[in-house]
């Protein structure tokens, strides 16, 4: 499977969320990537109008991967191989606001990174050099689209809030009570452990890239509340993947016109101003590498 099979759409799940069950598999595949061997196989679905989605769960069959150990740039360059353009990435949050409550969703529009520098979070080294802009970690047009389709949450009694800052924490521990504290009063909404470097690797691929964070607890800032354990994350998942399962459903018609618009060309091509590596002194191992997922750029 490479480029040009029609698959333009790919989904990543989260803990909680390792199929979409509610569409019909048409295939599966476990391609190795010059980074290795994404975390499971990648599953292409069907919608009802015959729609391609490639999904992929980001900890493997069964939960195998810790955050930090989430082979990133093979999941990433995997799905770009294959073709795809947009990636909606599902993700068990923790609230840092009262307004958020468990079950609720939420489109973040900013990232602070509190990974530890011990995950693999570019295609860009070895002999090849680049910087892209990552001042808008997600992409606006994917947001803008998915929020159009709040009413499927509301009559389920969830809300979906945009404009949102997530802090990304390293884990594999949840936050320390004066984490939590710290982080709302930097005015973060929601913590996870995953949107780094998924959305970095994304960015450098010219994916447009939208994390859909599903809130499953209060951290353990919130006097009154229990602090957060997976037990909770994984009880509210069990409630809310329908949820996730159906907003999916339901955005799927819309993305598909918005990609058959262009509404998301605008962001091919960004890598290529990216380099410094003069041509002459790139490397051609590291090349042969980054023809997999830009091809054409070298
Ligand atoms: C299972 S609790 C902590 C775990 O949940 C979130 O995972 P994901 O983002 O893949 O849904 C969080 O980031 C942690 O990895
Ligand atoms: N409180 C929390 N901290 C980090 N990741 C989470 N995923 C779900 N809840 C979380």
């Amino acid at each position: 499977m490479a480029g040009n099979n029609g698959i333009r759409i790919g989904v990543i799940g989260g803990s909680g969320l390792y199929e979409f069950d509610n569409l019909k598999v048409i295939q599966r595949s476990f391609p190795e990537t010059p980074w290795g061997y994404p975390s499971g196989e990648i599953v292409i679905v069907q919608d009802p109008r015959g729609f391609k989605i490639a999904f992929l769960a980001r900890h493997g069959k069964g939960h195998l991967y810790n955050p930090s150990e989430i082979p990133s740039r093979a999941n990433i360059a995997a799905l770009k191989h294959i073709g795809v353009e947009v990636i909606i990435a599902f993700s068990a949050v923790g609230s840092l606001r009262e307004e958020i409550k468990p079950k609720d969703f939420v489109l973040p529009d900013q990232i602070i990174d509190r990974t530890k520098g011990i995950r693999h979070s570019t295609f860009f080294e070895n002999g090849l050099a680049a910087h892209v802009s990552f001042a808008d970690p997600f992409n606006q047009t994917l947001s803008d689209l998915i929020y159009r389709h709040k009413s499927v949450l509301e009559k389920e009694g969830s809300t979906l809030h945009q404009e949102k800052t997530l802090v990304c924490i390293e884990g594999p521990a949840f936050s320390t009570r004066a984490e939590s504290k710290l982080y709302r009063s930097w005015d973060c909404d929601v913590v996870n452990m995953s949107a780094i470097p998924e959305a970095k690797l994304a960015k450098e691929l010219e994916i447009a890239y939208q994390m859909v964070c599903m809130s499953t607890d209060y951290d353990c800032w919130k006097q009154g509340e229990e602090d957060v354990t997976v037990d909770a994350v994984m009880n509210v998942m069990l409630q809310n993947s329908a949820q996730a399962k159906r907003l999916l459903e339901t955005i799927l018609p819309d993305l598909e016109q918005a990609l058959n618009d262009g509404k998301f060309e605008s962001i091919k091509g960004n890598a290529s101003y990216s380099f410094v590596t003069s041509k002459e002194s790139r490397k051609a191992e590291q090349i042969k590498k980054l023809q997999y997922v830009l091809p054409g750029y070298f």
